[in-house]
């Protein structure tokens, strides 16, 4: 039988103390849900002393029938007064929640110093607090603040603190590396040490300072505590708290406790990508677990490895946390990348012959002029179906021009005329757009909807232009890359040149034709008059 680990989660109170982090009530309870459903145990919804947002977020949260235990956050009483007319212990009480964690000084300097009382204030105001929580019937959580500082200076202090706490009726007391400055063999030490003096459960509470937050928290699980207090990929005050993301997969994939089931366990990706979605946070790819990049193998030598066994360079199976393997093309690659991507899309791509060889020295040399493949899913998959023959022709292009006009009385407009040649017949059209890639995009569109209405299904989403070598400045190359999608699919594009234009105009097509693959339509079943269309015959 594994030991059962509390998880406690403060991605709605720590995680919102993260910069650029602002989460309203409609998100904390979007978020509650999804980490419901992961499993944890405690989810800490905010500080109802704190802002309206919060107090919100506590009525709403009671109308949901959750397993996870919600709690409410605040501070020890103020200094000086009596817990029963504590404004923000009222909130805390008026917000109707099971559990409230206190946060109480256990760092001798910082009572000195930040709250400027007395060492014997500071135990009355932890005792009362508790007490009075606890005597509302509410479950309490003691968050020692500073715990490891205030140890390594006064210990005699910092285990009084615990045991007012405890005396209170504290149901657990977490130990808070708040600055996030303690090594993890420290950590290791007085958690152990800890024990011997504390029978209440313990719990952890680390920040990243030191980019340990996690190796500390599995330290001190190691060292007998049994709480983990963290958030979803690891926001929180200054560098963040703990990550459970990481923590979860660590202390129930390698060190055997357990924390959620093995089902919930495979909703970690998942979750941690729809947390950073509502966060608005760009979630780093090389996240560990959870990242786009967790499992995505780039190097050939790897590549050819893991497709004889995936264990060669994967640590654990990625669907064991809901994550999955990613092969990328780059000049890194060898034909094993190609021929993973090969099989992934069903193509039989013969390794035997010279072609393949003569493909991956061409990703190679399109990769030295400024091409990016692995951002380009979408271009990589052409060149493959063309050098494999599964790839039929859209369309071939004549021409096109295009022409920018600035008037005195009228913004910048552009006009884009193309000639294209489709199943032998030459179509010349022209449209105009709020730029030249919008215009250019828009006659192209206009000259193949006869052919292949689909077309109206996809829209270009999203259009990146980087110079690649800055030094030769307007004679530079530029890398255009575009991502365009349809109702249920985005795809990624790329175009290299010393012209935007030409740039713009190869990711343009490659995204079309990408678009396209396998959904030609033969001329006499168009639906869309060539008139109304405006299509002039050639
Ligand atoms: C380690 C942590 O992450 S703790 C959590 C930190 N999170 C937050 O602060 C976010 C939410 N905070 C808030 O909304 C506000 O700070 C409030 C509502 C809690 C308090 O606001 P204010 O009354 O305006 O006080 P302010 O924030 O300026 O200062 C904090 C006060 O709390 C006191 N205080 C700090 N810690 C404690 C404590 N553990 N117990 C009692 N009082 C405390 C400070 O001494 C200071 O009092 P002072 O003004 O007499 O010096
Ligand atoms: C309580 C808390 O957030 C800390 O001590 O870091």
């Amino acid at each position: 039988m594994s030991t059962i680990i509390s998880v406690f989660d403060t991605t709605l109170r720590d995680g919102t103390q993260g910069e650029g982090i602002s989460l309203s009530a409609e998100d904390k309870i979007k978020i509650a849900l999804k980490l419901d459903t992961l499993g944890v145990h405690y989810i800490e919804g905010g500080n109802p002393g704190s802002n309206s947002k919060d107090i919100e977020f506590f009525q709403r949260v009671k109308q949901l029938k959750l397993q996870a235990k919600i709690t409410a956050f605040g501070s020890t009483r103020r200094k000086g007064a009596i817990a029963e007319s504590d404004a923000n212990l009222n909130r805390i009480i008026e917000s109707g929640v099971q559990a409230a964690t206190l946060v109480g000084k256990a760092w001798d300097f910082h009572v000195h110093t930040a709250l400027q009382t007395t060492l014997e204030e500071n135990l009355a105001m932890i005792y009362d607090s508790f007490r009075y929580l606890s005597s509302k019937g509410m479950e309490t959580i003691y968050d020692a603040e500073h715990f490891f500082d205030g140890y390594k200076n006064n210990s005699e202090y910092a285990i009084a603190a615990l045991k007012k706490a405890e005396e209170a009726g504290a149901a657990w007391v977490v130990l808070c590396d708040t600055n996030g400055g303690t090594l993890p063999g420290e950590i290791h030490e007085i958690v152990s040490r800890v024990r011997e003096q504390i029978s209440t459960p313990i719990g952890i509470h680390t920040h990243n300072d030191c980019e340990l937050a996690v190796a500390n928290t599995l330290a001190a699980v190691q060292a007998g505590a049994r709480q983990i207090q963290g958030t979803i990929n690891g926001y929180g005050e200054r560098c963040g708290n703990a990550n459970l993301c990481s923590i979860l997969p660590n202390l129930q994939l390698k060190l055997g406790y357990s924390c959620v089931t093995d089902d919930q366990l495979k909703l970690l990706t998942g979750t941690a990508r729809y947390v950073s979605e509502i966060a608005n946070v760009n979630m780093p790819v090389n996240q560990p677990y959870v990242g786009n990049a967790a499992f995505a193998h780039k190097g050939g030598i790897h590549v050819s490895a893991i497709l004889k066994d995936s264990k060669t360079y994967e640590h654990i199976q990625p669907e064991l946390v809901g994550n999955k393997q990613r092969v990328l093309v780059s000049e890194l690659a060898g034909q094993s990348n190609l021929l993973f991507k090969a099989q992934e899309l069903n193509l039989n791509l013969n390794m035997e012959n010279t072609e393949t060889r003569a493909m991956i020295d061409r990703i190679k040399e399109l990769e030295h002029q400024g091409y990016q493949f692995e951002g380009a899913d979408a271009s990589l998959e052409l060149m493959l179906r063309e050098a494999s023959g599964d790839l039929e022709e859209i369309f071939t292009l004549e021409s096109f021009k295009l022409l920018v006009e600035k008037t005195k009385d009228r913004s910048v407009v552009s006009e884009a005329i193309v000639k294209v040649k489709v199943h032998g017949e030459t179509v010349y059209t022209a449209a105009e757009g709020n730029g030249p890639v919008n215009a250019l995009d828009n006659a192209l569109r206009k000259a193949l909807y006869q052919f292949y209405p689909q077309i109206d299904d996809m829209h270009l989403s999203d259009y990146k232009v980087r110079v690649i070598n800055e030094k030769d400045a307007t004679a530079a190359k530029v890398r255009v890359l575009i991502e365009s999608t349809d109702f249920s699919n985005s795809w990624n594009t790329v175009g290299v040149s010393e012209n935007v234009i030409e740039a713009s105009w190869q990711a343009l097509v490659d995204s079309i034709r990408y678009a396209l693959i396998g959904k030609t339509r033969s001329p006499q079943s168009a639906e869309a008059p060539r008139e109304r269309l405006g299509l002039v015959n050639h």
